[in-house]
């Protein structure tokens, strides 16, 4: 499902039409004026239809998020974590589809959009940066080429080659690799490369799925740090997903932890790591070192997640849970407000239940 860039697809957008902060200035001008959170999901629901029936991965996940913030998302392997960001992108393709729900993007509802209508808003105000930039990039282009093709695909026509240099640059590649092909690069690079094609238009929204698991560790943190100072320089939110719990905790604000195909626990990532409520949250965060606190030793979460075409009736978590109390096998729980942070657990049914 690689959303490999598709130029075709952009159509013309004279919105695009001058590229960098330039863009994003006269785009915040020309925009109806858009008071609520840049992003603000609701109820969003992706099924994928499998021969065993329908299997849940996105269910009923509902967020917000403004401009500038770094949101992360984490969770076990098979949890929805990049289904979500494919609905949220609305890249999806079947077997997967949007059942329920909206994503208001800039108040505009991207479920429903026709295909034009979404080519029109990606790579301009909203960009997508794939795990592996070796799949999402065209092997047999140039990354010249790649950009010059999207960037004309929005309208953008003169100084094609200025623009590309100076993403190249912004992320910290010799745009002489411009000339290079997605092989010829490191995988570091390769990544770079990619954001730098994220960042063309300089878009208000990039949703990242785990760009730099691919690399080494200090490759890793080098391009977290940069993706960090070019979000505070080019004033972009990011949602963030990947499996490491320290990147997160080093550079997100906020946190989704999902589980099941749900928000599990959401709330500031601070908060989340001091006092995680929901007990997954808790054996997610016990089962990853610390860099600063004592040494202890580390617990796994023995069992293994539910599988999404065939739900448990209650909790989703509760046959793995070490809190689990007999109701949780039979009472699905709400996503429950604790304080500033929202959690799926019974343990907390006492409080008010958010949407
Ligand atoms: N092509 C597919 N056909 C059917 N079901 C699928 C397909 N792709 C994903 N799924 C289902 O959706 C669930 C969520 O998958 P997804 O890739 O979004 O999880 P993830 O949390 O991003 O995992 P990972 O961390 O391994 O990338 C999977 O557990 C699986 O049940």
């Amino acid at each position: 499902m690689s959303p490999r860039p598709d130029p075709a697809a952009g159509g013309g957008s004279a919105r695009a039409a001058a590229p960098g902060r330039a863009a994003a200035t006269a785009r915040a001008a020309a925009a109806p004026a858009h008071d609520g959170p840049l992003l603000d999901v609701r109820g969003l629901t992706v099924e994928y239809a499998t021969a065993r029936g329908s299997a849940l991965a996105v269910d009923r996940v509902g967020f917000t998020l403004d401009r500038g913030e770094f949101l992360g998302i984490v969770g076990e392997s098979g949890c929805g974590k990049s289904t979500l960001l494919f609905g949220i992108a609305q890249l999806l393709s079947p077997p997967a589809s949007t059942t329920a729900g909206s994503v208001l993007f800039k108040g505009r509802d991207l479920v429903g959009m026709t295909d034009r209508q979404l080519a029109d808003v990606r790579w301009s105000e909203l960009s997508v940066v794939m795990q592996s930039a070796m799949n999402a990039l065209n092997p047999v282009t140039t990354i010249g080429a790649q950009f010059r093709d999207v960037l004309r695909a929005h309208s953008f026509d003169t100084d094609i080659g200025t623009r590309s240099r100076e993403v190249m640059e912004l992320v910290g590649v010799d745009p002489v690799h411009l000339d290079s092909y997605p092989h010829q690069l490191s995988g570091g690079m390769r990544q770079r490369a990619m954001i730098a094609m994220a960042l063309l238009f300089t878009p208000d929204l990039v949703i990242m799925d785990e760009p730099t698991s691919a690399l080494d560790v200090v490759a890793q943190r080098s391009l977290m740090v940069q993706i960090k100072q070019l979000q505070r320089e080019l004033g972009f939110a990011i949602i963030f997903v990947t499996h490491d719990m320290s990147l997160v905790s080093h550079f997100s604000d906020r946190l989704i932890v999902m589980y099941g195909g749900q928000i599990a626990e959401l709330g500031a990532t601070r908060t989340v790591f001091d006092t995680p409520r929901h007990p997954y949250s808790k054996g997610l965060l016990d089962a990853f070192p610390s860099i600063h606190g004592p040494r202890v030793p580390l617990l796994g979460i023995p069992g293994s997640p539910p599988d999404l075409a065939d739900l448990p009736t209650g909790c989703r978590f509760a046959a793995r849970c070490p809190q689990a109390m007999p109701s949780c096998a039979a009472t699905a729980p709400e996503l429950y407000q604790v304080e500033q942070v929202r959690v799926r657990c019974l343990l907390h049914a006492h409080e008010e239940v958010t949407a």
